[in-house]
């Protein structure tokens, strides 16, 4: 029976490539070299066509329960249990500035002496952490102590000088897409304090608690503020910057462009006014202002983050702020809504990657908000991660509500490809961990609305993500 499984696993590992091998052939590309840098090639960008990524899902699932089926459960579980390595040698080279120095350095790498020379870390050590990284693929051990770039290692330079990120006061994050941010991020508070789930989940105070101050963040820190109140606490500054800079790769789990199909944006009028709640520094509402000219954009946000947000935009999309068309806006989306800038009612209300940090019962007072001020014509539009079952998805609202329905993977992978989508349960944790919040899945986003005088009439999700966009409309009353 389980020979017959790895043969089933091999006929989808077979089919995906060969269907790979195909939609390569068709642009006359070839997959992007493991050994090369990262580039933003057309080959790399085939990677992301919709049309190719459950055929990786699938792929990268059917390797991963090919893998657990035939290693040992001892070194399964102990894959698992020292998996952290994996991030705390991540964060070093992160840290350390690796990537800039070895893209320096060129194709055949550097001396890891010459390495910890820059950046001033004990080189054994260093030695060690890139050892682990190279078997990791993540950089290459091209002779015994001498490291290199290769693609996965490239993606995470900021592409600016070593020199200058170990000058005093360098800023590594500002103009990148984030992702050094988000490293830093993930590596350093949210693994801490991920380490003290167990610790959080047994606590009498906390194990049953849904405050957003019982999460491990606190059970780590110490700190009785929740999570946005204690990044802005004075020594947190760095982590501040960086949350922001975070915020920004959030984009990258989907295709960058995503938001842009998850609305009918063409059908607004340059009268309307997009109201993005909690938009961060307002990466993904550039991407609406730049296929949208038309659209006016309000982004609300916290006073710190409006600041970083407008400096953001004077860097990358000046004409937009300067001209008005997109506007920050201060505003604690606890409080009811305030008049907007443009003195209009909103057309629509994004929430994107918002809900996610928030457990149910201050979601409920954000909607609430949203829905007291919204004129009859007002649209919802909640942009998170509807996070799958690992079973096939019967919930009412996976049938009822227009769009909802996605793929399940082929037998014998898990109805959610498994691995193919694991990151998404890795978010899930995140959010538990900073927040005491939580993806959700579809089914229960929509009982969220429904409770707070919304209705669900459109969902737009796609079989490559389980990133969705869920549209409603206020509930007369
Ligand atoms: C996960 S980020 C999402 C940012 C943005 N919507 C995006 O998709 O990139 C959540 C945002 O909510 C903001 N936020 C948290 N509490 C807030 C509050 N009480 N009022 C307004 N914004 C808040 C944070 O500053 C943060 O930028």
């Amino acid at each position: 029976m389980t020979l017959k499984t790895l043969l089933s696993l091999r006929e989808i590992i077979d089919s995906s490539i060969d269907h790979l091998q195909s939609h390569y052939a068709s642009k006359n590309l070839d997959l992007p070299d493991l050994n090369e840098p990262y580039s933003t090639s057309p080959s790399e960008a085939a990677l992301g066509d919709p049309e190719i990524v459950e055929t990786l899902n699938a792929l990268v699932g059917a390797s991963y329960q090919l893998i657990a089926t035939v290693r040992t459960p001892f070194i399964h579980v102990m894959d698992g249990i020292f998996a952290y390595t994996l991030s705390s040698c991540i964060r070093v080279a992160e840290e350390g500035n690796v990537a800039e120095i070895l893209r320096e350095a060129g194709p055949s790498g550097l001396h890891v002496n010459d390495i910890a020379a820059q950046n001033g870390l004990e080189p054994t050590k260093l030695a060690r952490v890139m050892r682990l990284l190279a078997s990791h693929h993540i950089f290459r051990e091209v002779k015994p102590n001498v490291f290199a770039s290769n693609r996965i290692s490239s993606y995470i330079d900021t592409g600016k000088p070593a020199s200058y990120l170990f000058s005093p006061n360098a800023d590594k994050y500002s103009g990148t897409s984030g992702v050094a941010g988000f490293i830093d991020h993930v590596t350093d508070e949210v693994m801490k304090a991920n380490s003290h789930l167990w610790e959080t989940m047994s606590s009498p105070e906390k194990g049953h608690s849904f405050s957003a101050v019982h999460a491990p963040l606190q059970e780590w820190s110490g700190t009785d503020k929740q999570f946005f109140w204690w990044i802005e606490l004075p020594g947190n500054e760095r982590r501040l910057l960086r949350y922001s800079a975070a915020m920004r790769a959030t984009s990258l789990w989907n295709s960058p462009d995503a938001i842009l199909h998850g609305f009918d944006w063409a059908g607004l009028t340059p009268e309307d006014v997009v109201v993005d709640v909690g938009g961060g520094t307002g990466m993904p509402a550039m991407y609406v202002a730049r296929a949208h000219p038309h659209v006016k954009i309000v982004i609300q946000e916290r006073e710190q983050v409006c600041e970083h947000g407008i400096a953001y935009w004077n860097e990358v999309f000046p004409e937009a702020i300067k001209s008005g068309r997109v506007q920050f806006q201060p505003h604690e989306f606890f409080q009811p809504q305030p008049t907007l800038p443009t003195n209009t009612p909103a057309s629509v209300y994004l929430l994107r990657t918002v809900l996610h940090d928030w457990p149910d019962h201050e979601c409920i007072r954000i909607l609430q908000n949203l829905r007291a001020a919204a004129a009859p014509k007002t649209k919802l539009l909640i942009g998170d991660f509807m996070i799958p079952y690992a079973c096939p998805d019967d919930s009412v609202a996976a049938r009822t509500i227009p769009g909802a329905k996605t793929a399940t993977a082929p037998s014998p992978l898990l109805a959610n490809f498994g691995k193919g989508s694991a990151t998404t349960y890795a978010l899930d944790m995140a959010m538990f961990t900073n927040f005491n919040g939580q993806e959700r899945t579809l089914a229960h986003l929509a009982d969220l609305c429904q409770k707070t005088g919304w209705k669900p009439v459109q969902a737009h999700r796609r079989d490559d993500t389980p990133f969705g966009f869920l549209v409603s409309e206020p509930i007369p009353v």
